[in-house]
């Protein structure tokens, strides 16, 4: 009954792992979000930041992602649900655009305030 359970939960993470690769493979701004997370990586490790400083840095591009995850989820699930024009759809697609906004924003003032000391 252990192993069950364990080989499930072992195929659940492949099924979380297939998602993000159906993530970057369907979406072109996806693959625009690993270049993006590449680059502050590398830079990063670059200026050698401090271990705080990586954790706000890991912490910004895991809101990104998961924030463009759950975005272009609901985009695709109201496509599917409603396929026809909605207001309420054009509501709740536009707010899940503005979550991502948001994090977006959050993780360019973060990336700015450890960086630019680093780099001046
Ligand atoms: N079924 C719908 N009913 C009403 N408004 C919609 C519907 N689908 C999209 N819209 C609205 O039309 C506009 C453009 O939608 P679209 O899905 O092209 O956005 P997008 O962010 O440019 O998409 P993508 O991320 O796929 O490039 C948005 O304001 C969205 O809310």
């Amino acid at each position: 009954m252990e192993n069950s359970y364990i080989s499930k939960r072992i195929a659940s993470f492949g099924y979380a792992w297939n998602g993000i690769v159906a993530f970057v493979r369907s979406e072109p701004h996806a693959r625009i979000h690993v270049l993006a997370t590449i680059v502050v990586v590398a830079a990063a490790c670059w200026y050698r930041i401090t271990a705080p400083e990586w954790i706000w840095t890991i912490l910004a591009i895991a809101l990104v992602w998961t924030t463009e995850m759950l975005n272009t989820v609901v985009e695709k699930m109201m496509d599917h649900l409603s396929p026809q024009l909605h207001p309420q759809v054009k509501f709740i697609k536009d707010v899940a655009a503005g979550a991502v906004l948001v994090a977006a924003i959050a993780a360019a003032i973060i990336g700015a305030v450890i960086f630019i000391p680093h780099i001046f």
